[in-house]
């Protein structure tokens, strides 16, 4: 096998080789098709035992109606935040209905990335990601890994929120061709829903940590967020592999959508267990820097998502982050209340810069950034 890849698999550190190509044995550039057709998979697609560990079992995460949060009762407000803070003291995963994201909105996104992930992979290759960026195109992540290779396609660009510049329209015309441009409106309406939804969770979770309820909202309103579908073909060795390896999400605030093929799970209590997919539903959970802005009290869990033989699976996934350089840390009344602080300052460029470039996003995420940041440190 000649992949010309990328990740020390001992360590998380990647090796990075920007000229070099995925390939399979015979020199061809990974294409996902071919793979399906392959009754074994190639050796870089399989995890080790611990990773592989099957489950039956169905997390029990609360489903929170937000209609009533959202125009303005009490009593339901009330109830979603308590809900709201069990859940990310626990494990920091729910589920949301009534969240105002029209269904043939969400529906029209997978429709139209489904398009994109059926371009002839030289097509795809066009709009690769590039080495260091997080927009793109990328198969298995083949480009940065050598070993644990997720299977899966992904394809990510950045939104940066509301100005009158539909950015999303123009990337999507510029890296992919006018014939895009309907692709692009909608993604750029589907982040925009995403933008207004986040405001709405950070709201419940600001009340639920009793801080001021607009502090996150405005925190992260210049932020530069992540939008990334994940396409997930059918493997014939589904038990070796992994869709999305173990790891907690070094982002804000995740918002996600997965189709009714289930494959999203959560370690929690020592054991995974699946997300149930709803289709009216988005799945909400904590990422490493929220955890750091609410200075720990509220969890980024380990998850993964699993493939199967039959099905494709689609996720749509929102990363909420903050703007580049505003520098990450919690409100003082926080601190003051209840310090002292977990984590040292910090800036999402540098966590960002961390994940793309020098280390692979997994359950150690935070500390392995801090040690890197500030060798010294003894956060
Ligand atoms: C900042 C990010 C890095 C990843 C994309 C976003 C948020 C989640 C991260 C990721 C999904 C965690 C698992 C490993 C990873 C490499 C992946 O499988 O896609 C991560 C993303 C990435 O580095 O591209
Ligand atoms: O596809 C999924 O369900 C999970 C994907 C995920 O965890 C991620 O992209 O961070
Ligand atoms: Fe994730």
């Amino acid at each position: 096998m000649s992949l010309s890849l990328l990740m020390d698999s001992s360590s998380s550190t990647l090796l990075l080789r920007p000229s070099m190509e995925p390939r399979d044995e015979n020199g061809v550039l990974f294409d996902s098709s071919n793979l399906q057709k392959q009754a074994k998979i190639p050796a870089e697609f399989i995890w080790p035992c611990g990773d592989l560990v099957h489950t039956q079992e169905e997390l029990n995460e609360p489903l929170i109606d937000l209609e009533g949060f959202i125009k303005g009762d009490e009593e339901a407000t009330a109830h979603a935040v308590e809900l709201v803070r069990t859940a990310c003291s626990n494990h920091g995963f729910f589920q949301v209905t009534n969240h105002g994201v029209d269904a043939n909105l969400i529906h029209a996104a997978y429709q139209e990335i489904d398009a994109v992930f059926k371009l002839p992979l030289n097509k795809k290759r066009s709009f690769q990601r590039k080495p260091g960026g997080f927009s793109g195109y990328s198969v298995a992540h083949a480009d940065r890994f050598s070993s644990k290779l997720p299977w899966k396609e992904t394809f990510s660009f950045g939104y940066q929120g509301t100005n009158s510049d539909p950015a999303v329209v123009h990337y999507f015309r510029s890296t992919l061709g006018e014939e895009f441009e309907r692709t692009g409106w909608v993604y750029q309406n589907y982040c925009e829903k995403m933008r207004e939804l986040s405001l709405v969770i950070f709201e419940l979770l600001a009340i639920s940590l009793g801080v001021d309820r607009f502090h996150y909202g405005k925190f992260f309103e210049d932020g530069n967020s992540i939008m990334r579908c994940n396409y997930y073909p059918p493997c014939n060795n589904s038990c070796l592999t992994l869709g999305t390896g173990p790891h907690c999400d070094p982002t804000s605030l995740t918002i996600l959508h997965q189709d009714q093929v289930g494959g999203l799970e959560v370690f929690i209590n020592n054991k995974w267990q699946a997300v149930r997919p709803r289709q009216d539903a988005l799945v909400i959970n904590i990422g490493d820097t929220f955890m750091a802005l609410c200075n720990g009290r509220y969890k980024s869990c380990l998850h993964r998502a699993v493939v199967n033989r039959e099905r494709e699976r689609r996720s749509l996934v929102y990363f909420v982050c903050p703007k580049e350089d505003k520098v990450v840390r919690p409100p003082q009344d926080l601190v003051c209340r209840e310090g002292p602080r977990q984590y040292p300052d910090f800036t999402w460029s540098d966590l960002l810069e961390f994940t793309q470039n020098h280390y692979r996003a997994d359950v150690a995420t935070l500390q392995s950034f801090f040690r890197w940041l500030n060798p010294t440190s003894n956060f």
